[in-house]
């Protein structure tokens, strides 16, 4: 186990294998303790996270190249009401991106509807690597939570967030540029999510802004992901948790895809008060993580960090 996090101009980096991923060994706890404080210090981290395979994540991004090869027609066919899920692609200010979403992803049942609905004739190898490796990065998620929440002495509401928990499996594909097109992949955003696992193929374009206003680029490697918190968990924490800004910028010749598990909330969380005491004022309202996405999906779309606006106080 490792961490690089006071390292300046990267990311922060925690291995994880056998030893700290056994709760309650001495080396789970030290393990938690540099998760949460990557999570103030940058709202993200790098997870070295060998129990997904290279095997099954090679066999994920060439079942994803396929994925975007579907007929236009089909892929428009996967709608949502939420921002950001569903199918979207060509828009003005950021004409590389193309992407399709599985509401409640990490369920048997929605990847299954989502594999038929790009499938008609069935893609049983897609459904059952999409959800395996789902399973993959909703353990990994679940062991930062836990690590998080025991660090700061609130375990009790674990199992609760665990429960209230659902998940956007996004597939994401960018194409490069052509002569005179911009670069933006992604325009600079912070997640509205709680907390989001994401892997990519080996194309760099990932890059986090630092507190102090430097651009960091995340630089591919096997078993490498990166685990971003979202302005929920800013919210659930009291502000202890960092959102991070985030952006994609594609400069070479090859085509990035990434793969992403996104976590949000159902029902209104109200923010625990072990975070709260004389030095750390309440600065949210109970707040429902749904509504925030449908506030954020209106005409307050523009604002970049829109939760403080949403439900502060
Ligand atoms: O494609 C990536 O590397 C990042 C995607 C992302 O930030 C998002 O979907 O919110
Ligand atoms: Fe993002």
């Amino acid at each position: 186990m490792g961490s690089d996090q006071t390292l300046e101009k990267t990311l922060p980096i925690i291995h994880f294998n056998t030893e700290n991923l056994t709760p309650g060994s001495s080396s789970w706890l030290s393990t938690s303790k540099i998760v949460r404080c990557a999570l103030e210090s940058h709202g993200c981290f790098i997870a070295v996270y060998e129990r997904i395979s290279s095997e099954i994540h090679e066999k994920m991004f060439n079942l994803s190249k396929e994925l975007f090869e579907v007929p236009v027609g089909i892929k428009e066919q996967n709608t949502s009401d939420y921002l950001g899920f569903g199918y979207g692609a060509k828009f003005s200010n950021m004409p590389l991106i193309e992407y399709l979403g599985i509401t409640n992803g990490a369920t048997l049942e929605a990847t299954k509807d989502f594999t038929n609905l790009m499938w008609p004739n069935g893609n049983d190898t897609f459904c059952e690597t999409a959800f395996s490796y789902s399973m993959l990065l909703l353990e990994l998620k679940n062991v930062v939570m836990r690590m998080v929440l025991e660090n700061y002495g609130v375990e009790k509401y674990y199992e609760h967030l665990k429960h209230s928990a659902f998940h956007l499996m996004r597939f994401i594909k960018y194409r490069t540029p052509e002569m005179n097109e911009v670069n933006t992949g992604l325009q600079p955003h912070v997640d509205k999510t709680f907390l989001s696992v994401v892997a990519t193929n080996q194309v760099k374009g990932l890059e986090f802004e630092t507190k102090d206003g430097e651009w960091i680029g995340f630089e591919p490697s096997a078993s490498a992901f990166l685990v971003i918190a979202g302005e929920g968990f800013t919210a659930w924490s009291n502000s202890k948790v960092y959102a991070p800004l985030h952006r994609v910028i594609i400069g070479g010749t090859e085509e990035k895809y990434t793969i992403g598990l996104f976590s949000f909330m159902h029902g209104t969380l109200p923010i625990p008060e072990e975070f709260v005491d004389d030095k750390n004022p309440l600065q949210f309202k109970p707040f429902d993580n749904v509504a925030f996405l449908d506030y954020c999906g209106g005409e307050n779309v523009i604002a970049q960090r829109a939760i403080k606006d949403f439900c502060g106080i």
